[in-house]
């Protein structure tokens, strides 16, 4: 049977050196659905993310994914030299698997048969383009930062950095979008448009995750997954406010 949950984590534990962060952490993210993570400084959040999206693995326990990943990150550094304006960091998202058609995709199948995987490299049609192009476009618009399309990424301020970084990941298009507190830093009206905007992807059926302290960021929800932090060697709990149905049997009362 295939799941309502393009992702699903299992007992994880992982440790820094030798100090746990997360122990027997175990949830899904429903197709469809904004989960917030919640908890206090420290207590393992950006980790769990991490985890999830991939980039860090668990010394324990197992993350299944069925969609690809979009992974927005948090306080984003750029050195000075970074040779990449706005519209090109976003277009790297729009570049990534998840955001290709299903028809350039039969394409590289098919150019990958006929010429073998480095020649179709090299390769990127005009339609391809075009729609990558309308992609970041989108994405820019829909953040509300195309006017900084031609700016270098590392001249903007963290802001503007943030909703850049936020469009690349909308951009991706993947079935999975999970963000660290995407909207730090910004202002009260960026925070209700990157509010909206995950509510937005939740319902075009992507499974949303956000790492956030923001009151109304929780209250907008459909889920919260709150790590309770504390010392670093006691077991993180993982709980559900009442309004989590969707998690509430899956998780077992932990
Ligand atoms: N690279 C690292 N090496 C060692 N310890 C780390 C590392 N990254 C994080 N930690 C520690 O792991 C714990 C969890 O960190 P993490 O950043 O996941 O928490 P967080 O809940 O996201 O915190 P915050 O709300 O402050 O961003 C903290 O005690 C932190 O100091």
């Amino acid at each position: 049977m295939v799941s309502l949950s393009p992702l699903r984590a299992t007992a994880l534990y992982y440790a820094y050196d030798r100090t746990p962060v997360l122990s027997d952490v175990s949830l899904e993210l429903p197709a469809g659905r904004v989960t917030a993570i919640a908890g206090p400084n420290g207590a393992g959040k950006s980790t769990l993310i991490e985890l999830l999206a991939g980039v860090r693995l668990p010394d324990e326990g197992r993350v299944e994914r069925d969609a690809a990943v979009a992974l927005v990150v948090q306080r984003p550094l750029a050195p000075a030299e970074l040779p990449l304006t706005a519209g090109a960091v976003v277009a790297l998202g729009a570049a990534a698997p998840a955001g290709r058609s299903a028809r350039r995709r039969a394409g590289d199948r098919a150019g990958a048969r006929l010429f073998g995987r480095a020649e179709r490299v090299g390769r990127v049609g005009l339609a391809e383009r075009v729609g990558r192009a309308e992609r970041v476009t989108d994405a820019l618009t829909r953040v509300g930062a195309f006017d900084l399309v031609d700016r270098p990424f590392a001249e903007l301020s963290g802001g503007q950095r943030q909703r850049v970084l936020i469009a690349q990941g909308l951009a991706v298009g993947a079935g999975i979008l999970l963000l660290d507190e995407p909207a730090a830093g910004l202002d009260a009206d960026s925070r209700a448009r990157t509010r909206a905007l995950l509510a937005a992807e939740a319902s075009r059926g992507v499974a949303v995750a956000c790492v956030t302290h923001d009151p109304d960021d929780l209250a907008a929800a459909d889920s919260v997954v709150r790590l309770a932090g504390g010392l670093a060697h006691e077991k993180v709990r993982v709980t559900l406010p009442q309004q989590s149905p969707v998690f509430g049997s899956e998780l077992g009362g932990k």
